[in-house]
């Protein structure tokens, strides 16, 4: 028999009042996080993406649909899930700054009614790299020194699912850096994440695999290769020309095999940017123009995103943040 999966999301839906309206910030997601792997949530603002991490931690009640943590349902057994669950929320103040570190562990381990010992204390602490400041007052902390203490909180009991909503937002690239590392060796070692992030280097760096939604729906999912094959974008060449004219830009869309093209002023030169479908870059003879340096390169998550987006403005259905499901009559 196969384990199941740590988190797993079922037609999720979540429905909020705003006036007489109803809306759906999240409508019919599904999604599953193996053990051990990370999988990442991402979308534009509003896309529904902390709405979702919150019904995953037990914090707000979805309208339909269902969520288990390891099985255990997280509205009929919350209990039961919820003693899986470790959630970091980016940006978060959240503790008693005149406390130590470890005064502050302790207090949030009794709130989740959790036995810690001495030994668990200090191994978490250790863990996180903060095991030399665990009697420093949380307000002698910087933010990256923070960020890493609510990580502590998090993994306290052990859990089995880490819910990561932008755990890096704010931070300086250094600490990012070092955050990251954390949630990786948390990763290697067992745990498994659910990641929201608008940084798609970090999503790359850290996700087996990506959802990406808007509107609450989702628009593609699957692994980095799976995000590409929904866009449509194999690789991403950059043209150094001398002179750009916008006929060229039409020549290049009409052209087979181009995705998208971007323009962009570099000193007395102009780089052209050009998304390809897999395997249709040309060679620079059938270009409309004389180029004078060239870098192609395998389409990156942004790149995949951003198509995907575009194609869902285009499409007509980016209007509304948020799909309108009941106006007020
Ligand atoms: N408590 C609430 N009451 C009413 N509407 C809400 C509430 N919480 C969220 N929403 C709406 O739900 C939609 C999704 O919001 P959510 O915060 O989940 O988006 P997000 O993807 O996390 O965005 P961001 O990237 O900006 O954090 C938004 O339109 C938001 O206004």
């Amino acid at each position: 028999m196969t384990a199941p999966d740590v988190l797993s999301c079922r037609s999720l839906v979540r429905e909020f009042s705003r006036g007489r309206e109803r809306r759906r910030a999240v409508d019919g997601l599904d999604l599953s996080v193996p053990a051990g792997q990370v999988c990442a949530l991402i979308g534009p603002n509003g896309a529904g993406k902390t709405t979702t991490v919150r019904m995953c931690s037990t914090l707000l009640l979805p309208t339909s649909g269902s969520i288990s943590v390891l099985g255990h349902d997280v509205v009929r057994d919350t209990r039961a899930a919820r003693q899986n669950i470790g959630l970091v929320l980016g940006g978060e103040r959240g503790f008693y700054l005149r406390a130590s570190a470890q005064e502050n562990l302790r207090f949030f381990a009794a709130v989740q009614g959790a036995r810690i010992t001495r030994r668990a204390l200090s191994d978490v602490l250790d863990q996180v790299g903060l095991a030399d400041r665990a009697r420093s007052r949380v307000e002698t902390f910087s933010r990256g020194m923070v960020q890493r203490l609510h990580i502590a909180r998090a993994i306290l009991t052990r859990p089995a699912l880490l819910l990561l909503d932008e755990p890096t937002i704010g931070l300086d690239p250094e600490v990012a850096v070092e955050v990251r590392s954390l949630v990786r060796q948390l990763v290697a070692e067992g745990t498994s994440a659910l990641l929201t992030s608008h940084s798609m280097r970090e999503v790359e760096l850290l996700a087996d695999t990506i959802v990406v939604i808007a509107g609450g729906r989702t628009l593609a999912q699957g692994d980095a290769q799976a995000i590409g094959a929904a866009a449509g974008i194999g690789e991403v060449s950059s043209y150094l020309i001398d002179d750009w004219a916008e006929s060229y830009r039409s020549q290049l869309l009409s052209s087979p095999g181009v995705r998208s093209v971007d323009v962009h002023a570099r000193g007395l030169m102009t780089e052209v940017v050009v998304a390809w479908r897999s395997g249709a870059v040309p060679g620079s003879a059938h270009l409309p123009f004389l180029v004078r340096g060239e870098k192609t390169q395998a389409a990156g998550l942004e790149e995949c995103y951003l198509a995907l987006l575009a194609d869902r403005g285009r499409s007509g259905t980016g209007g509304a943040p948020d799909s309108l499901i009941d106006a007020a009559s």
